[in-house]
Formats: structure tokens, sequence, C-alpha cells
């Protein structure tokens, strides 16, 4: 599905990734974690072709990304949730789903999606009419994940999911990502709560001062001294 190959991209010259290789297979999710500052979110604003490349590839489904524009990514498949939701408050539930799939020509597909967001969400459902910045922000993080879903990807990528969301909701989240993958939508997660992505993750690589140190599935890692020293406090 995606084929990330030594990828580099800076903020004014100033290196944010330096080495970044990474694949993801059709169903699988594919978890991106390591401390603050170390280039996740860069990572996946350079595949969502927010970032520019200073070198490496990007290929989605055998096609190589480098000269197609953020918003035809989207049209191929490739959904960003960036971290925050950048959500718009003002607008209602339901028009900022709509905003979501505006890049999609079948009103079927839309309706089943918003119903989707409607039926794993109860609330999203109850308060489609009302302002999205009067949900809380466990309900925002799961309005913007469904907005996502609204253009139909084949990836979706998930920044920081869990951010600023009550820990009674931060369950529900995780269970939501594994829902969305159930309907065969491939997953790649950058996520602080390094357990919980690690333990739903297929597979995952670990991020350090812009390059992957390690890489192995979600049990290897987390069974890793290494990890557990460094990121998980054991
Ligand atoms: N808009 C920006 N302008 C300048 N530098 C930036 C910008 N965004 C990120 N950086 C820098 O790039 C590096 C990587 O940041 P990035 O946000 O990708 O890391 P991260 O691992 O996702 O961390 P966090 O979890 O804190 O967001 C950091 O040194 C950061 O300060």
């Amino acid at each position: 599905m995606l084929e990330v190959r030594n990828i580099q991209s800076s903020y004014r010259r100033v290196p944010a990734i330096r080495d970044v290789s990474l694949t993801l297979k059709q169903g699988e999710i594919v978890a991106i974690v390591g401390g603050n500052g170390n280039g996740k979110s860069t990572t996946l604003r350079a595949i969502a072709g927010l970032n520019a490349l200073d070198g490496g590839s990007i290929t989605l489904k055998g096609q190589n990304l480098s000269s197609v524009p953020a918003h035809d990514r989207v049209k191929r498949g490739l959904v960003l949730v960036p971290e925050g939701r950048r959500l718009f408050p003002r607008l209602t539930v339901e028009q900022n789903l709509m905003l979501g799939g505006f890049t999609t020509n079948d009103p079927h597909k839309r309706q089943e999606t918003m119903q989707f967001a409607y039926d794993t969400f109860t609330v999203l459902g109850e308060r489609r009419k009302q302002q999205a910045g009067t949900l809380s922000g466990g309900e925002q993080q799961m309005l913007a994940m469904c907005r996502g879903l609204m253009s139909q990807p084949d990836l979706l990528m998930l920044d920081e999911p869990s951010w600023g969301v009550a820990p009674k909701l931060v369950t529900r989240i995780f269970e939501t990502i594994q829902q969305i993958r159930q309907r065969g939508i491939s997953i790649l997660l950058v996520e602080q709560n390094i357990h919980r992505a690690l333990e739903i993750a297929d597979r995952g690589y670990v991020i350090q001062t812009g390059r992957v140190v390690m890489e192995g599935s979600g049990a290897d890692l987390l069974g890793n001294d290494e990890v557990r020293q460094a990121y998980l406090g054991m």
C-alpha cells in the first residue's frame, strides 16, 4: 500500500526528518512512536504532501507521489487526520462531515459513511445539528476521524488521536481505530500513548532525531527492553 524510502524533510533548512523508511501493507495498523520533537508529525505531513521532501521517495499503491500535490493524494485514498483535529468549530457536526466528503462523488458512499459515524458514535448523531466546537475533546477527535473517513480513504493517517482526550474516551478511540481497520482501511498511527498504540499495531517503527532506529511487530517492540526503558518507564 505504502512505501516510504529514505525520506528527508526540513523546516527552513533545519532537518526534521533525516532518514525515514517504512512500509505499510493493505489492512495493517502501523504505529510510529518516539519522544516529542523527533519527527513523527513531520513524517505524516510529508507523506500527505504538506511538507516538501529534500530526498527519498514515497510510493502509494505502486505510484510515486513526488509530483502529486496534497489534494490529489486525498483523491488517491491517502488522508491525514492532523494533530489537534482542526475541525471547523462554528460549523455543525454534519457540516464538518460533509466537508470531509467533498472529494467523494458517490452520494451513497457519503451517506453510508455518515451513518457509520452516527451509529458508531451516537453522540455525533444526537448532536449533528450542533456546532462542532461544543463537543468534548474526545468527541471532537471522533468527529475528526469520521470526517477523514468521508473521503473514502484506503489509508488513514492519524496524528496523536488520543491527545487531549479524557481517559475514559481514550479506550473508545483505540477501539474505533480497530473498527476502522475492519472496514478494510489501513492505518498509519502516530501516538504519544506508546503502550496503547503498540498494543493495537501489527508493526511499529521507533523514530529518534528524525531517523528510524528500531522496527518490529507491535508485540516485539512492547516487549523490547530499550523501548520499555526509554518510552514506557519500565
Ligand atoms: N512548523 C515548524 N517550523 C519549524 N520547525 C518545526 C515545525 N514543526 C516542527 N518543527 C521541528 O521539527 C522537528 C520534528 O517535529 P515533529 O513535530 O515532526 O516531531 P514529533 O515527533 O511529531 O513531536 P511532537 O509529538 O512534539 O509533535 C522538531 O525539532 C520541531 O521543533
